[in-house]
């Protein structure tokens, strides 16, 4: 099966603004009562929350796990992957998903099935792991391979990461999640204590090279610095034990998590090496259908837009949630990749030349809630419209990203969390 990466350009060919990539499936859509536009991309239009729910089977361990045990400002402070076992034999490990080769498809329909980057010892398997206790692990080689594998029914989620403490977001999910059509259903954040590795016997003056994720390194830039060694990057922080297991090279080590220690048979040379403490990633839970929002509990949805340039213009569209007093959480800019550049005539100053941005918006707000549906309706009539030099109206890209659960102390508490030395400890229901 072909699968191409597709822009998701908003059209409005109706009495209803809608945005969605232009295929069949699961669609994102926009809110603006009342507009007519006409799109200068490819358009189409499907009715307004209209996506199709295509149900996957229920299953035990199905349910997301809840991020407000230790989200929001709440973390875990330590993280158990013991409890996965560990590999003796390497080769029992299961072989990862390259993007090109997704051919296999698995026969236990009994867990939930959630595809990370990387190979078992990754802290992307902890971060899957800890999103959904019991589910079965699938290790892909490319985040690319991820989104692949849960769009082609391979898997039922992906657990990705998207933004670290120390070295910030990670751009290139940011751009596959325009390229194809998953919605963010969750999101779990990990405390990442970077060990150093190497084979066993070794000690940590021998060692004259380190591999790891180039985000690990960067994360233990000080430690490694002060140690004086040369820095290899490699796909992932287990994929490097594994090398470094697998050489046998004496003056080679690995920045990798204690478990993958213990799976390919490292020693652990060194403990949290990390130049900061609170080390923590923050992954998103990608999934084929989106959540629906309720008002039930607090919500968070990631949107996505382009603006037109001019002066004041991102200050316009983060007002229109000031103004309803809509908390955000997170802003990113990304420049267009396809279209990088945008020529704006000015009869006074000639004609120049900008880099044309998409911006990444997280928001407090749950789209049932009616300060969010404004705010999206008022974001796209002032700001996603424009006219081109022959007059002709057009829009720009509008697309909602996901909506996933978040929690407050205040909705842990009303809950029936209870809170031992300001942490929720368990529920009382
Ligand atoms: O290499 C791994 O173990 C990963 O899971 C990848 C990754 C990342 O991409 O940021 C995840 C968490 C840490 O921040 C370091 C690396």
């Amino acid at each position: 099966m072909a699968l191409e990466a597709k822009s998701v350009w908003g059209c409005a060919k109706a009495a209803h603004f809608h945005v969605g990539v232009p295929d069949s499936g699961s669609w994102r859509c926009g809110f603006a009562p009342g507009l007519r536009f006409v799109s200068k991309w490819e358009c189409c239009c499907v009715p307004v929350l209209a996506q199709t729910h295509k149900a996957i089977t229920p299953v035990e361990d199905e349910k997301p796990y809840t991020p407000g045990l230790d989200s929001s400002g709440v973390i875990e402070r330590s993280h158990n992957t013991e409890s996965t076992g560990f590999h003796k034999d390497l080769s029992l490990l299961r072989k990862p998903l390259s993007a090109n080769e997704l051919s296999f498809s698995f026969d236990d329909g009994s867990k939930v099935r959630v595809a990370y980057q990387g190979i078992p010892g990754a802290y992307s398997e902890a971060a899957a792991l800890k999103a959904y206790p019991k589910c079965e692990t699938v290790p892909c080689e490319q985040f690319e391979a991820a989104f692949k594998a849960v769009e082609l029914w391979l898997v039922d989620k992906a657990v990705l990461p998207i933004e670290n403490s120390v070295g910030g977001s990670i751009h290139r999910n940011y751009d596959l999640l325009l390229r194809h059509r998953l919605h963010i259903v969750g999101e779990v954040q990990l405390v990442v204590n970077h060990c150093l590795l190497g084979l066993p016997g070794v000690g940590k003056e021998e060692l004259k090279r380190v591999l790891s994720h180039p985000q690990a390194l960067a994360q233990c830039e000080m430690t490694l610095s002060k140690l004086g060694i040369i820095r290899v990057s490699a796909d992932d922080t287990a994929g490097a034990a594994q090398i470094v297991a697998s050489s046998g090279e004496r003056d080679t080590g690995a920045v990798a998590s204690a478990r993958a220690a213990k799976i390919y048979g490292l020693d652990i040379l060194a403990e949290k090496i990390q130049d900061d403490d609170d080390n923590i990633t923050r992954f998103l839970i990608l999934a084929r259908e989106p959540i629906i929002a309720g008002t039930d509990r607090p919500y968070k949805t990631s949107i996505v837009f382009t603006l037109e340039e001019g002066p004041g213009m991102l200050f316009k569209a983060l007002a229109v949630f000031a103004l309803r007093n809509i908390n955000l959480t997170k802003i990113e800019s990304r420049p267009q990749r396809k279209r990088p550049l945008r020529v704006v005539d000015d009869s006074n100053k000639g004609s120049a030349k900008y880099f044309d941005y998409l911006f990444y918006i997280d928001f407090e707000a749950s789209m049932a809630d009616p300060r969010a549906q404004f705010a999206l309706g008022h974001l796209q009539s002032d700001l996603l419209v424009d006219t081109d030099k022959h007059g002709d109206i057009y829009c720009h890209l509008f697309s909602i990203l996901g909506i996933c659960w978040i929690s407050s102390y205040s909705w842990l508490l009303s809950s029936g969390y209870i809170f031992i030395d300001g942490y929720p400890a368990f529920t009382l229901t």
